[in-house]
């Protein structure tokens, strides 16, 4: 395969590294994304490596909540993931254009989120940068874990300043920010961030500012709005436990009433 089996659309996406572009396969017809990364900005080898895990960890991964990675090729200039296409954008931008969601839709899709996420640490891969504007809808409504923080594979956390190491800093869980060893317990922390903004539309902790944000997280109980059903504002508090300890596995995620009584 090489870029002249696609027909390249326009950008729909740009990372730290990578640019997405809409294009169809001329000989199928098939509408993907294609991540086109241009190797002399990958400069040192070990982001050609990081690619490399990242393309290995994605090519393994099979589920109907995470984004396919259909192949990938390369030539002189640059190396290019073709993507599964999610046709209605990013979750981000439906809870912006929304506000924030009924209970019913916040529950199926904090549902779907929980699957991909017991699929993935099942495979004993943390994400490590959970966030709507990583999860994509396709056009059944169907939601896609995604990663476009191509940095998130290059980043290990323990000597890059928090700063650097995501856009916002509103999903960090307090071992992180406490630069703590952590686990997996890391993604639920940021199931509990997203479930509150869904419901509420604005994250729990945001603050104006680098220090307050982390100060909140580290030390803030989450304040619920009355709105809000006794069983979300139980799930919201079990996932937001500063303790990863007292946070739930995925299995005792999608076993709450709150997710059960949306989703038979
Ligand atoms: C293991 C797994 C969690 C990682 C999967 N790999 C990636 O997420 C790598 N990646 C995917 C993308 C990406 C970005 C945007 C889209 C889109 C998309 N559809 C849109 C519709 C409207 C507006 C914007 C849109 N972006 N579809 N598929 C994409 C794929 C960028 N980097």
């Amino acid at each position: 395969l090489s870029m002249k089996d696609f027909k390249v659309g326009h950008e729909i996406g740009k990372g730290k590294y990578g640019r997405v572009h809409l294009a169809t396969n001329k000989s199928s017809g098939y509408i993907v994304a294609l991540k086109i990364l241009l190797k002399h900005e990958l400069k040192h080898d070990k982001l050609l490596q990081q690619l490399e895990r990242e393309v290995e960890i994605q090519g393994n991964l099979n589920h109907p909540n995470i984004l396919k990675l259909y192949g990938y090729f390369q030539d002189e200039k640059r190396v290019v993931m073709i993507l599964e296409w999610a046709p209605l954008g990013t979750l981000y931008a439906q809870l912006k254009r929304q506000m924030r969601f009924v209970e019913k839709q916040a529950s199926r899709y904090i549902a779907q989120i929980a699957k991909s996420l017991k699929y993935v640490h099942e495979h004993h891969i943390v994400h490590r940068d959970l966030k709507p504007e990583n999860l994509l809808i396709d056009k059944q409504g169907i939601l896609k874990l995604a990663d476009f923080g191509w940095a998130t594979y290059v980043q290990d956390f323990t000597n890059s300043s928090l700063k650097t190491i995501c856009g916002t800093l509103d999903y960090l869980a307090p071992e992180m920010v406490k630069r703590q060893p952590y686990n997996e317990k890391v993604d639920v922390w940021a199931l509990g961030i997203i479930c509150y903004e869904l419901l509420v539309g604005t994250p729990p902790f945001e603050s104006i500012g680098f220090h307050p944000t982390i100060q909140r997280i580290v030390l803030d109980e989450v304040t619920i709005p009355d709105y809000v059903s006794r069983e979300a504002r139980d799930i919201i508090i079990m996932l937001l436990q500063k303790n990863p300890i007292n946070r739930p596995s995925m299995e005792q995620v999608l076993n709450h009433p709150w997710i059960r009584m949306y989703n038979k």
